[in-house]
């Protein structure tokens, strides 16, 4: 069964039976208190009545188990509106008995399926009653015992608070899911890095937060597997995954902590490097082929090597952060055509432009 809002609401559907038990049961009890105080013998109807107060909450609740349907539900919640009406003519309508009902349940409908099931509810409790009380010529009783009243208000208070604890703790879990969400949207589902996404979100920010006076330099390091394909062909794909978490791991363990590491797409990854001039990335981008081919990445007992093609370019928030990752990409195809496994750097003084202003630089990071 899968893990939508509907299941969600089945499950407090479902928690909200033994409440139903109880509430029914309480209400019996008013039907035996409202004879003890006319004095009235019980009657056939009274006596159906408390019997329904009894067995219906469990019938009710055996055939929610049969079916655990969203219909169910929403059939027993009417059909305990129009039995709470239908009963409140059999104690006479005593305001003070039959609102504390009304309202809990009304509270549950509105809290479990909206204001239309309140309406819905009310409405049946209504005619039941109007049927109920005309047909047994009913009239309205509004003397009460204090006995009479604990049941009734102390169902109120239980089913009320009852609701804004279901309320409560649903609506946090539906903040954590949606936080959970909104963290998977922004990471890539097998290496756990950031995804592309993500990447330029955070530029954009970083880009934002920068001094216009005295921008940075940022690097850019384009990252390919060589021969991956290779890996995939020989043993498999999910040794070519797990390839691509160990590296990726190792990738993201040999930087800084203000340093990014993307995913780019299948085998390729970015890493950006803020406050590095174009210098220091490719030394970076040389100690990083130099782990990786270093590494050994083994999976169900086959050691894998690996070695990894770089394409480094560097640019202020002046410059085109579209283009810099389009000249590192170059520098990274160069790296392919000259052999594989090498550094390419791509400064041959285009990448770092001065043309655009600082601060506008943000919306030049969105995704191509
Ligand atoms: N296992 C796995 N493989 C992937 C994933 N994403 C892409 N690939 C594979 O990566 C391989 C990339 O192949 P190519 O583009 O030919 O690159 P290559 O074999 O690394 O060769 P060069 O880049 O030219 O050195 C393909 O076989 C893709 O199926 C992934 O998430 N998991």
């Amino acid at each position: 069964m899968s893990n939508t809002p509907t299941h969600s609401i089945e499950r407090i559907g479902r928690s909200i039976y033994p409440l139903r038990v109880f509430g029914f049961i309480l209400f019996g009890i008013s039907i035996l208190l409202s004879h003890s105080k006319t004095e009235s013998p019980m009657d056939t109807w009274s006596i159906l009545g408390l019997i329904t107060c009894v067995v219906y909450p469990h019938l009710a609740y055996l055939s929610y188990l049969r079916n655990e349907l969203r219909e169910t539900e929403i059939r027993h919640m009417q059909v305990d509106m129009a039995l709470i009406g239908a009963i409140s003519a059999l104690i006479h309508f005593t305001p003070a008995i039959v609102l504390p009902y009304l309202i809990a349940n009304s509270a549950a409908n509105y809290a479990l399926r909206g204001m239309q099931q309140v309406v819905k509810g009310l409405a049946l409790a209504f005619v039941s009653a109007l049927l109920v009380g005309l047909f047994l010529n009913q009239t309205i009783v509004h003397e009460t015992q204090p006995v009479e009243l604990l049941g009734p208000f102390f169902y109120l208070i239980i089913v009320t608070h009852y609701m804004g604890h279901l309320a409560y703790t649903r609506g946090i879990s539906l903040l954590k899911r949606k936080e959970e969400a909104e963290k998977m949207a922004h990471l890539d589902f097998l290496t756990g890095l950031i995804n592309r996404r993500s990447l330029f979100q955070q530029i954009r920010q970083n880009d934002t937060q920068t001094d216009a006076e005295t921008p940075d330099t940022t690097t850019i390091i384009m990252v390919d597997l060589d021969y991956f394909k290779q890996v995939n062909d020989t043993h498999g794909h999910d040794h070519g995954d797990a390839v691509l978490v160990q590296v990726s791991r190792l990738l993201k363990n040999s930087l800084r902590d203000t340093d990014l590491v993307a995913r780019w797409g299948g085998e390729e990854f970015l890493v950006l490097l803020p406050k590095t001039n174009h210098k220091q990335g490719m030394m970076v981008a040389e100690g990083l082929r130099e782990k990786v081919a270093n590494g050994v990445f083994s999976h169900d007992g086959i050691d894998h090597k690996i070695t990894l093609t770089l394409g480094v370019a560097s640019y202020t928030c002046e410059s085109d952060f579209q283009q810099t990752i389009q000249l590192a990409d170059k520098a990274l195809y160069e790296g392919k055509q000259f052999g594989r496994n090498r550094v390419v750097s791509a400064d041959d003084g285009s990448s770092v432009r001065e043309t655009l202003p600082c601060k506008s630089k943000a919306k030049d990071a969105t995704p191509a």
